[in-house]
């Protein structure tokens, strides 16, 4: 029974998770969905901009504290350690959701591409972005990062694995091509507004930040030596660079 819920629990969060994540791309991409990056809330002085500040930081908090491992093993004492990371990738959704609907707009233009050419170049690089990030879940193991396979696993009492360490692919490339995807998809657009530019430049900061202090020294403690030789033989983010 408990394992049955664990599982539905699992399935559930994992669809929030997709929802959340065709919403994203309908919101900064301005397609499709009742309220986008420019198009919602009017932003009001220095009272909008602390509240998409705050929208933001609040995701990345619940990113980066429930992520780290020292986290993971109190948390796990409290909850099933098999739904930890759909209760993570849940948690990651909900804040999102809360930034899709409380974000407050800036339209003022930064800059708007008038030549077709460029506006079409710079829509592909869009859904190329989201397209790179897409596939990296799937380099690293989409149903495992998704939190799909542990409880999935679980129901079926099987033992499971944390998944390996993977060089391949666009993981040749750059260290961290999920987060590459993500960059391309905030920068690349044909009308960059105030508000806009907010959430690229406070998202590419904490990317940056959760990278390289974060995510790197805990794989650098659990991989190790292996871990060192591929950041020397691997650029982290801008391919062909070493
Ligand atoms: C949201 S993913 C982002 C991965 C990577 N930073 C990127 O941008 O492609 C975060 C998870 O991926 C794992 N991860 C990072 N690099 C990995 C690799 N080369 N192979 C397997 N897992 C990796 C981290 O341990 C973490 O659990």
């Amino acid at each position: 029974m408990k394992k049955s819920l664990a599982f539905i629990y699992g399935i559930i969060c994992y669809g929030v998770f997709l929802e959340t994540f065709l919403y994203a791309i309908g919101f900064v991409g301005n397609l499709l969905v009742p309220k986008t990056i420019d198009n919602g809330l009017p932003g009001k002085g220095m009272s909008g901009v602390f509240i998409d500040v705050l929208l933001l930081t609040i995701f990345a908090l619940q990113h980066s504290i429930m992520a780290r491992p020292a986290f993971k093993k109190w948390w796990t004492k409290i909850i099933v350690p098999e739904i930890e990371r759909s209760t993570y990738v849940l948690l990651a959704s909900l804040a999102l959701i809360l930034l899709f609907w409380q974000w407050r707009c800036f339209n003022e233009i930064i800059w708007k591409a008038d030549n077709p050419v460029v506006q079409g170049t710079l829509t592909i690089l869009y859904f190329t972005g989201w397209i790179i990030v897409l596939l990296s879940t799937f380099m690293i193991n989409h149903f495992d990062l998704f939190g799909l396979k542990q409880v999935f696993y679980y129901f079926k009492n099987k033992p499971h694995d944390d998944p390996e360490f993977k060089t391949n692919w666009l993981y040749r490339i750059v260290r961290h091509p999920l987060m590459l995807g993500f960059l391309i998809a905030f920068w690349a657009t044909p009308l960059m507004t105030l508000g806009h530019l907010i959430f690229s430049t406070v998202t590419t900061i904490y990317i940056l930040v959760a990278i390289k202090f974060l995510e790197e020294r805990d794989l650098e403690k659990s991989i190790g030596q292996k871990y060192t030789a591929y950041k020397k033989e691997v650029p982290m983010l801008i391919p062909f660079t070493k």
